[in-house]
């Protein structure tokens, strides 16, 4: 402090000159900084007040219930008198409320409403990991309430001064330690990459004009300086100071711009017990948000499990943010392996499988995105199967004994990542670099997002899965593989091709983990609006119609036990999604003396809306199927004949095969579309049925 003091005293004329013409330069370069400047020092304002609040709170009596902002001393003191006169007052109110209501009980038979239990979700599937769904789990682990993790509670018995007031700083300090160890010297001398090198160092010989032994040593050189300097750039160099230090970094900004961060106890629960079982754990989230990998780890790490290696693609190695994710976990790879010299690039595919082998051995923890990148519509993209094919292939070699997968499935009420309608319209993504970087972080900090919530689903045995592929021959086209142990053939590593079977097995599984996390995605209210007004009010809706259609979907999606993340009366719920949508997406408008809710359906607005409605989409895809094939069906006789209705429901779902998964890979599709249209027929009645 003395020495800022010091620093300050002795600034010369040519330091304010100095600092004068930065403040300048900072203009010049971001006059945006500027022009907002006033109303972000207003927010900057609001919010260092609701934090000096926020810590008088924490030192004043626990029960005082003050919620207002202060400012001095005196007002304090003002406020808590003001505050026991308000709680004479509402006592005596409540007193009288109560009194009435005895007498109504007394009188009338109570109105008496069961709340439903939230359903829990994200068990795995039974049909093919029945052991794994039967274990980590209780009715307790299920009956948990939901937390925001944003808001940290100490423990009752650290409860003291010091501990309330540095309270993150103690959370973070508390965390269980855990070691990372580097493995890229051991890639290095593997004798597999060594093969690798040399593969490619004679296949560029044969290419060459020479049959000099000197060149091709000169090649297999050249090759083995590549592998050093790929595996360099590749690696992740994860740090736990810094994991602590980014943790409670995050702790400060995130409430900046969400309202909350939402859990399952229980399913963190279900994620420490699988972490102590020494197996290593795989995250296989749903990509929507930059925000998904940094709050799953936030997640993860102040829950005292190990932190994953995530697998990043290499456009994020940017200046700065790029050694910052290296040292948070990521581990960087091409997003395409494309050829060299019209060779399959031999090298990196045996950097990239032999680090991520030596890693898992480690008793490092993975995750990566299926998807290959965030979607674009909302709804989930089909699965790339390179990474997951290392790991099933690490399994199979018998490298590791077994590995726990966990889908992940994230939702925010609004999307944190712009909105990608510039890509939608057909230009091309804009690449990222340091000053993107520091302009969208700035703008994050200034905005509201509401609510995200993170689905973590029950982890399941990969040995149970490939045990369950490969005796029950559940594969998609009903054939039965025959994968054995064996040693590494296929999959990334130096090979030109994998085998079918392998790759029924790579495909089957991440369309089942993408399948799972769908249907574990709970629905916001902006989800379930924008699908409402772009379906069914597309020319808008009076608020009393949009909260019946609200009630029907919501009764619809409690029915099939889609979770719900939102809660209330649901016009408190439409007037609350409207405000987070904004009026760029949905119109308020006042038709004689009603209010009309109307969604912007026209480009480019409606894209986005688009995305908000395509996580219902997805859900209903089925339904709107066999209604498109009951349409398309001859119903002159009155009569629909079901294998008719059947078939044409199939031809349509092949058709839209690389839109929408309509069932997993363990379920016949026939079956799930025959089930639906009973479903149909039984809940919405839309056939009298009658047997010939
Ligand atoms: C305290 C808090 C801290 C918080 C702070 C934390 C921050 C901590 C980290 C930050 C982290 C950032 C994270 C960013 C998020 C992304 O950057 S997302 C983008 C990057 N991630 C991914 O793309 C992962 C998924 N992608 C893949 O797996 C892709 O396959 C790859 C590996 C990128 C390759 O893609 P591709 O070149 O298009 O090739 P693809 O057709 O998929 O096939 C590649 C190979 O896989 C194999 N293969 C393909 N199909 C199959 C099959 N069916 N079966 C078996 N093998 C197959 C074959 O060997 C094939 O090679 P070929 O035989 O064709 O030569």
């Amino acid at each position: 402090m003395v020495n800022l003091c010091g620093i300050f005293i002795s600034w010369t004329m040519e330091s304010v000159l100095e600092f004068t013409i930065f403040l300048g330069f900072l203009y010049w370069a971001f006059p945006g900084l500027f022009s907002e400047g006033f109303l972000r020092v207003n927010k900057m304002v609001d919010v260092v007040t609701a934090r000096v609040f926020d810590t008088y709170n924490r030192y004043s009596p626990l029960n005082n219930n003050q919620n207002e902002s202060l400012a001095s001393l005196s007002t304090l003191k003002r406020f808590s008198k003001d505050q026991r006169l308000k709680k004479i007052l509402s006592r005596e109110a409540d007193q009288k409320a109560r009194d009435a209501q005895l007498f109504d009980i007394k009188e009338n038979h109570p109105d008496v409403q069961l709340t439903r239990k939230r359903p829990f979700m994200g068990l795995s599937c039974q049909n093919c990991v029945l052991t794994s769904r039967e274990s980590l789990v209780s009715r307790t682990t299920e009956s948990l309430a939901l937390r925001n993790i944003l808001d940290y509670q100490l423990p009752q018995n650290k409860n003291g001064l010091l501990q309330r007031t540095l309270s993150h700083f103690y959370q973070v300090y508390e965390l269980k330690k855990y070691d990372f160890p580097q493995v890229a010297d051991l890639v290095l001398k593997d004798d597999r990459l060594k093969k690798a090198v040399e593969k490619m160092a004679l296949q560029q010989f044969k290419d060459s004009d020479s049959n000099e032994e000197k060149y091709y040593q000169e090649l297999v050189d050249r090759n083995g300086k590549r592998a050093r300097k790929l595996l360099y750039d590749m690696r992740s160099t994860l740090s736990d100071f810094l994991l602590r230090f980014t943790s409670w970094v995050l702790y400060k900004l995130l409430p900046c711009f969400l309202t909350s961060v939402v859990v399952h106890p229980g399913q963190v629960e279900m994620l420490k017990k699988a972490g102590n079982s020494n197996l290593p754990l795989i995250f296989l989230p749903l990509h929507r948000s930059h925000l998904d990998y940094i709050l799953i780890s936030f997640i993860l790490l102040n829950n005292d499990i190990r932190s994953p290696l995530v697998a990043a693609g290499d456009n994020l190695r940017i200046p700065f943010f790029g050694s910052l994710l290296r040292g948070l976990g990521a581990f960087f790879i091409k997003r395409r392996v494309d050829p060299v010299q019209g060779h399959k690039d031999l090298v990196y595919k045996a950097v990239l499988h032999t680090y991520m082998n030596y890693c898992l051995r480690a008793g490092h923890n993975m995750e990566f995105f299926l998807e290959g990148g965030r979607t674009r519509t909302g709804k989930p993209c089909m699965p790339k199967y390179g990474i997951l094919s290392v790991i099933v292939e690490t399994f199979l070699d018998g490298t590791i004994e077994d590995a726990l997968l966990v889908p992940v499935s994230v939702n925010y009420e609004k999307l944190v990542d712009g909105n990608f309608v510039r890509e939608q319209l057909g230009q091309p993504k804009e690449m990222e670099t340091f000053t993107g970087a520091m302009k969208g972080i700035w703008h994050v900090l200034n905005s509201n997002y509401g609510m995200m919530r993170i689905d973590f689903n029950q982890p399941f045995s990969l040995r149970e899965l490939v045990k369950t592929f490969n005796t029950s021959g559940k594969l998609p086209n009903g054939k039965k593989p025959t994968l054995t142990s064996k040693a590494s053939t296929n999959s990334l590593y130096g090979t030109d091709v994998v085998s079918e079977d392998h790759k029924q097995l790579v495909e089957s599984i991440s369309k089942h983990i993408i399948y799972d996390c769908a249907q574990s995605t709970s629905v916001m209210s902006t989800n379930a609006l924008a699908f409402l007004l772009l379906t069914k009010y597309r020319e808008g809706a009076s608020i009393k119609e949009l909260v019946k259609a609200m009630d029907d979907l919501r009764n619809d999606l409690n029915y099939v036990r889609r979770d719900i993340g939102f809660s209330g009366d649901s016009i408190d719920v439409i007037n609350y999604a409207v405000d987070m949508l904004g009026p760029a997406l949905v119109q308020r408008l006042k038709v004689n003396n009603e209010v009309l809710l109307k969604p912007i359906a026209t480009l480019p607005n409606v894209i986005e809306l688009t995305y908000y409605s395509n996580t219902l989409v997805t859900h209903f895809a089925l339904d709107s199927i066999v209604a498109v094939a009951i349409e398309a069906l001859d119903k002159t006789s009155g009569n629909v004949v079901h294998q008719d209705l059947v078939d044409n429901v199939l031809e349509l779902c092949d058709v839209f095969q690389y839109e929408f998964l309509f069932c997993k890979p363990c379920q016949s599709l026939e079956e799930v579309v025959m089930g639906c249209i009973d479903d149909l027929v039984y809940r919405k009645q839309i056939f009298l049925v009658v047997s010939y």
